[in-house]
């Protein structure tokens, strides 16, 4: 397959590229990506899924060190870079307070962020900045899509509304992140939330009145899932101008 240079396709000035979805999954871009948090659930998760796009692991930073120069990572990644030294693009999965000073940091590098932490921060924290950001509790394509469909039957129809979710035990935030965004936009009756074993990621909306009963759930079977959509929106995010996205707006223009 050709390799395409992301500075080729890059916005600039009046021009934005629309990628259609099947394209950024399978494009080869010379994407050079920090990830942040790499030593955690996600972070590694991320590093593994990189490693099967071919992505490029440019930088890494972990808390115990900002500057991960010249460490091996894993037996197969070495990090040979400082972030500012050429990353195109940071993904950051540490946490909610190290997101609002690490998209500062961003900001003054010119560098693109993809924010999946949550918990502590809103979306609002970061409408200042003048680079692209996705603001994105949830990087499941999947799960957005069904987001979209759950606000639509909200508003359409008068129901009771319960929506849960169940999640490992391990996860500092409760209820997670992708509860409290939809509850935002939904403002549901009941909402519940429970810790269990140590990969559970499941969310489940249901709606009922009298005359019908609405049900949607997604389990996610293994965080690779959460890792390779972030790495397909990260090739979406570095095509765009600046401004703050939300997972709706990359929904929106690929499908
Ligand atoms: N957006 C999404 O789809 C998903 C979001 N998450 C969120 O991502 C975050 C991380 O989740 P996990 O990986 O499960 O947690 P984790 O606790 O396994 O990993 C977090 C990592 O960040 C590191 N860290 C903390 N402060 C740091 C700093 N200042 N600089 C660099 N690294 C720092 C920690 O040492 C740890 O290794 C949570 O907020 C979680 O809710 C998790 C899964 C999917
Ligand atoms: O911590 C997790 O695991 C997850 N966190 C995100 C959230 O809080 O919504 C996304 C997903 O639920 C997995």
């Amino acid at each position: 397959m050709q390799k395409i240079l992301y500075h080729e396709l890059k916005y600039q000035q009046s021009t934005q590229y629309t990628t259609p979805f099947y394209l950024l999954n399978v494009i080869n871009l010379d994407m050079k990506l920090c990830i942040i948090g790499a030593n955690g659930r996600m972070g590694q998760a991320i590093i593994e899924s990189a490693q099967q796009q071919n992505i490029n692991i440019h930088s890494v930073v972990v808390k115990e060190c900002t500057d991960y120069v010249g460490h091996k990572l894993s037996k197969e990644v070495k990090i040979l870079h400082k972030v500012e030294d050429g990353a195109d693009i940071i993904i950051d999965f540490s946490n909610s307070q190290a997101s609002k000073s690490n998209v500062e940091y961003a900001n003054k590098y010119q560098i693109p962020i993809l924010i999946g932490t949550t918990e502590g921060h809103k979306k609002s924290d970061y409408n200042k900045f003048n680079i692209p950001i996705m603001w994105a509790p949830n990087t499941s394509i999947t799960w957005n899509i069904m987001e979209n469909a759950i606000e639509k039957i909200s508003l359409a129809s008068k129901l009771a509304i319960q929506i849960g979710e169940v999640h490992h035990k391990n996860k500092k935030d409760d209820p997670s992140g992708t509860t409290k965004q939809l509850d935002d936009k939904i403002n549901a009756d009941k909402v519940w939330s429970l810790r269990v074993g140590k990969n559970m990621s499941m969310h489940q909306f249901m709606g009922i009145n009298d005359l019908e009963i609405a049900r949607l759930e997604h389990q996610v079977l293994d965080r690779q899932l959460y890792a390779h959509d972030a790495l397909v929106i990260c090739k979406w995010l570095i095509m765009q101008k600046n401004q703050l996205f939300i997972m709706q707006d990359f929904i929106n223009e690929i499908i």
